[in-house]
């Protein structure tokens, strides 16, 4: 197995002014394999996001990127490092003004250097995976939310990366859709092979495609585990998360 595409959360600590958001959280996604990191709002799960791609400095702590501690790379090896990661955005994120096919052709026309042949037909490639055959001509204001989604994903496989980010790639749509999404990151996983670190607070979806579940409270890891030991687990937090309970130590307000 080569490291190059683990992913280690060391210790990683961060404060905004008095507001201790993460109070030293470390866990390892093991290559090829999907970690998600789930907790409720405001509990930390963006500014986690946003350490791993460092647009965010730790107070404290590092990410190991292949076993490379990325706090204190410049910006120039920084970007070599997000070369090999992929970000699947909450809203999909897709420019309005380029067709399906040229959203996901984007970053092979900035990074790849390869000829616009190459490069179109490995973006017809990337969307046929996701399932959207033949529809690259469409705009993004004429399609889906779900389809928007997949067009997201299909970006962020363009450069082929070991490592894949999703932030919350269920949050907005139906149950149906959202199936729909975590099969395809299960296909994203097995076909190609790539280390997943996925954020999100939908328990469901994290049931279905989760190696290993983190649960994230107050700063710190509540409970981390295989999707049976979370399914399973006494603590009342969880349990608590789990049903949607609006009475237990969470509190709703
Ligand atoms: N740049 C910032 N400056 C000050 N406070 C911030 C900043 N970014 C995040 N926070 C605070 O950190 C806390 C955690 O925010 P974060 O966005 O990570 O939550 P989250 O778990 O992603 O929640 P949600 O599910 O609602 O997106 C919040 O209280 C937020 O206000």
């Amino acid at each position: 197995m080569s490291p190059g595409n683990n992913l280690t959360i060391e210790n990683l600590t961060k404060s905004f002014g008095r507001q201790k958001v993460l109070k030293g959280i470390s866990f390892t996604v093991p290559e090829g394999e999907t970690v998600v990191v789930i907790g409720g709002s405001g509990q930390g799960k963006s500014v986690l996001l946003k350490h791993v791609m460092r647009l965010l400095v730790a107070d404290e702590g590092d990410v190991l990127v292949g076993g490379q501690p990325i706090m204190k790379l410049t910006s120039r090896e920084m970007d070599e490092v997000r070369k090999g990661m992929g970000m699947v955005f909450q809203e999909a994120a897709l420019f309005d003004s380029m067709s399906l096919l040229e959203n996901v052709a984007f970053p092979l026309r900035m990074h790849s250097g390869l000829r616009d042949r190459e490069i179109i037909k490995i973006a017809e490639e990337n969307l046929e995976r996701v399932g959207l055959r033949g529809v690259g001509g469409k705009m993004p204001s004429e399609v889906s939310g779900g389809m928007k989604k997949r067009v997201g994903i299909a970006r962020a496989i363009s450069m082929r990366p070991g490592i894949l980010l999703y932030d919350e790639p269920t949050t907005g749509l139906d149950p149906v859709l959202s199936s729909a999404i975590d099969e395809l990151i299960l296909k994203m996983r097995s076909e190609l092979g790539v280390t997943s670190l996925v954020i999100s607070h939908d328990m469901k979806s994290a049931f279905r495609i989760a190696d290993k579940i983190i649960f994230l409270y107050q700063g710190v890891i509540q409970a981390s585990g295989t999707p049976a030991e979370i399914q399973a687990s006494k603590d009342p937090v969880v349990r608590q998360f789990i049903s949607g309970d609006t009475v237990g130590p969470i509190s709703v307000i």
